[in-house]
């Protein structure tokens, strides 16, 4: 068990290095970059539990450890995830799992009564299906969701209601961000609960390590993608947790889209696959369009920095040394 340092109650998130922040979900994508920039900032007080240690699912353990360790920021990166085919085939999963993890993490930070501030992630997938694009943060609940998500939209959903409820009842300082899609080291490269950036990753090195003629890729090709490389959205987390303090959640996008179609043939030419691109319409394609709008956090100060060819290669390297390697 760590102890807690004291400091100025009024400083700033980044002038607070030695203060406790508790990354839930540290091992994940999302965690893991918030991890390492944290460190790389100087913070000396990170506490952090795999889901094996603590089950964030369970009331009573979330409580104990809240009870023990008495962080003094949260950052909620730890959640069931998936692409669209885990999503639509495991529903009750994801509903449960994440109104359970939520709700417990959200309930025991006020509790606890060390917590200063808690930022909740969300995921662009609370959106209407047919929103205006790009899409404004005051979209949420003004249509039907895409329904190979909705039941972890509904659950992150909640979650930015819990923030804004706590707040409002408690003056609770619970924030929410909602990323874009996301991509970089760390990710789940599974065949087919990942989302599309890594399971392609996946698929094309196999298909150029066994001289496979085709490739084939989910969908029609055709719905657009926003994808953030997940540096970035650490970045983004950093800076709401020091800049901001608001009611309404923020959206956290790259402001530049693909089609499926064109990040196929991008991964195809990253990994250097000679075959061709077979398309399985039978599958998904889930939502047409779902581009944010993210000039709110742009007009705070935030902007993105690396583009989507970059952070492929990057990408498709990491995996090479960490996952492929590993399996040798
Ligand atoms: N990936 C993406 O494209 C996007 C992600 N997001 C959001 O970012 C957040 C993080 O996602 P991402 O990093 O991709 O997810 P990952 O699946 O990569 O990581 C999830 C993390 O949560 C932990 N976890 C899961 N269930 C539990 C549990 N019951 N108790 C304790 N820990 C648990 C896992 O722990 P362990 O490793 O120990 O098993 C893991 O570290 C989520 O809220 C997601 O909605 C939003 C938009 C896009
Ligand atoms: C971040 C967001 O991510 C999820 O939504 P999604 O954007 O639809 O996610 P996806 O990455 O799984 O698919 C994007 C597109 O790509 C196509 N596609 C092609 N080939 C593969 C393929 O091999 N795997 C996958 N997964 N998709 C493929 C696929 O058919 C679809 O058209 C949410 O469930 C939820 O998790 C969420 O919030």
């Amino acid at each position: 068990m760590g102890t807690v340092t004291t400091a100025d109650p009024h400083a700033s998130f980044l002038a607070d290095k030695g203060g406790k922040v508790f990354v839930a979900g540290h091992r994940g994508l999302v965690g893991s970059a918030i991890l390492r920039h944290l460190v790389s900032l100087g913070f000396t007080n990170v506490v952090v539990r795999t889901h094996a240690e603590l089950d964030l699912t369970r009331q009573s353990d979330v409580e104990a450890f809240f009870a023990a360790e008495l962080p003094r920021y949260v950052v909620l990166a730890a959640a069931k995830v998936g692409g669209i085919h885990a999503n639509s085939t495991f529903p009750a999963d994801f509903i449960a799992a994440n109104l359970q993890i939520q709700t417990n993490v959200v309930d025991a930070a006020l509790k606890c009564g060390s917590v200063r501030k808690l930022l909740f992630l969300g995921s662009s997938c609370i959106y209407p299906k047919f929103a205006p694009q790009p899409i404004p943060e005051n979209s949420l609940l003004s249509g039907p969701l895409e329904p190979t998500n909705e039941w972890y939209a509904v659950a992150k959903i909640a979650g930015i209601k819990m923030c804004q409820a706590y707040r409002i009842q408690h003056g609770f300082d619970a924030i929410s961000a909602m990323p874009t899609n996301l991509y970089g080291p760390q990710d789940n490269f599974h065949p087919e609960n990942s989302h599309v950036l890594p399971a392609l990753i996946r698929r094309f090195h196999e298909a150029k390590a066994s001289n496979a003629a085709e490739v084939v890729v989910w969908g029609t090709g055709s719905p657009l993608r926003e994808f953030l490389h997940v540096d970035d959205l650490a970045d983004a987390v950093i800076f709401l947790m020091d800049h901001y303090s608001g009611l309404e959640h923020v959206n956290v996008g790259s402001g530049s889209e693909v089609t499926i179609k064109e990040l196929a043939e991008l991964v195809k030419e990253v990994v250097g696959f000679q075959g061709k691109l077979v398309w399985d319409s039978s599958k998904p394609d889930g939502t047409p369009r779902k581009l944010m709008d993210s000039s709110k956090i742009q007009e705070m100060g935030w902007k993105p920095k690396v583009p989507l060819k970059e952070g492929l290669v990057e990408t498709y390297k990491w995996y090479v040394e960490n996952v492929i390697s590993a399996k040798k």
